[in-house]
């Protein structure tokens, strides 16, 4: 009997978006049969996958038990809410958007406080004074309470706050904070500012996949076809394809390229009348084609690639070692 991969989308919040730009890229196009308000959705001509449209943190919680095969979420939410993350999840790809750091976050007015051994030194006075204990705003509980520790901060205590976590200080609900930021325009307009070393993690959106899924029944391989699609895309993006031919271009050139330029020849080459194919990193393209017309090219041809397709399968192969 086959039964369905479950993928997890995010269906709201900050990672709705890029998150089907990013299936879509990779020609995975999310097709929702029931209309816009469904939960429950599907790849266009792709059996064997149901898309679940769920929030952020939901994706987390479902990846962490398994009643999901794979999903988007963002790296601060596996790490906070996964005891032991690494044992039940796999990240398999950061995908480069979703960035945003989860940081340790004081009054300005806090003119001496730079550093976390500041706040211990703050939580120490804060008791003394006050006789109780400094308070700590977040929703990152684990996270907190593992980066203080690992500062030798104890005198604290957490508040736990389900939103607008940056107004505690000004509320009167917490001397500080630990939330996630990524213009810092929050934390700015509530006058808070991030000390030196408080930078607890840098997080961004990753593909990640259940270990602790049911992989029976045709899902691994349906995973293999998914994961194919986006390695490909993802090697596409990661280059230009570069192509010239001119007598002069031999072996040694090619060397001498992809020492400069970082370059990769997926077709080997160059051939005996000198065509050469080249990927090349988008940021050298330019400087590539100049040191190519130097030793005698008249015409470079750039492209952007679609999708490269190779033998291996990396981001399966990362899967199929954590199951
Ligand atoms: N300012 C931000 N910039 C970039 N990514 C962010 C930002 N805030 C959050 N994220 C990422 O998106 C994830 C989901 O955040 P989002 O704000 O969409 O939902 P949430 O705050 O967890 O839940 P809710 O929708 O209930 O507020 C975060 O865990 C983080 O990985
Ligand atoms: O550094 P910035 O660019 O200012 O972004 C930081 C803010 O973004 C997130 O909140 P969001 O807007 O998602 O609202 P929420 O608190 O309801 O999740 C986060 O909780 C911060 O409050
Ligand atoms: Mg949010």
């Amino acid at each position: 009997m086959s039964a369905p991969l479950i993928l997890a989308v995010p269906a709201k919040g900050r990672l709705q978006e890029n998150a089907e730009a990013f299936f879509a890229r990779s020609g995975l196009q999310l097709v929702k049969p029931r209309g816009a308000r469904d939960y429950r959705g599907a790849v266009a001509g792709l059996d064997g996958v149901e898309v679940a449209y769920l929030s952020a943190s939901e994706i987390t919680a479902q990846l962490a038990a398994g009643s999901v095969h794979m999903g988007i979420t963002g790296e601060d939410l596996v790490r906070e809410q996964i005891a032991d993350a690494d044992k039940r999840v796999v990240l398999l790809e950061p995908l480069g958007f979703g960035h945003a750091n989860v940081v340790v976050a004081v009054p300005q007015a806090w003119i001496d406080v730079r550093t976390m051994a500041d706040i211990d030194d703050v939580a120490t006075g804060f008791r003394q004074h006050h006789g109780r204990k400094m308070r700590v705003a977040t929703k990152y509980i684990n996270l907190t309470r593992e980066f203080f520790s690992a500062h030798g901060v104890i005198d604290y205590r957490i508040v736990e706050s389900a939103g607008a976590t940056e107004g505690a200080p000004a509320a009167g609900t917490a001397e500080l904070i630990v939330d996630i930021t990524s213009t810092g325009s929050t934390l700015h307009a509530n006058a808070l500012k991030i000390v030196d070393d408080g930078v607890i993690l840098r997080s961004q959106a990753n593909l990640v996949a259940a270990r602790t899924a049911d992989w029976a029944n045709g899902t691994r391989e349906t995973a293999r076809v998914i994961l194919d699609r986006i390695a490909a895309q993802a090697r596409a993006r990661a280059f230009r394809e570069v192509r010239s031919r001119f007598p002069a271009c031999d072996a040694k050139l090619v060397d001498d390229a992809k020492a400069k330029f970082g370059v990769q020849t997926p077709f080997g080459g160059p051939t005996s009348s000198g065509m050469l194919t080249l990927h090349c990193p988008p940021g050298q393209v330019y400087a590539l084609t100049a040191f190519l017309r130097e030793r005698g090219a008249e015409a470079v041809a750039v492209a952007d690639l679609d999708y490269v397709f190779s033998k291996d399968n990396p981001l399966f192969a990362k899967l199929e070692a954590a199951l």
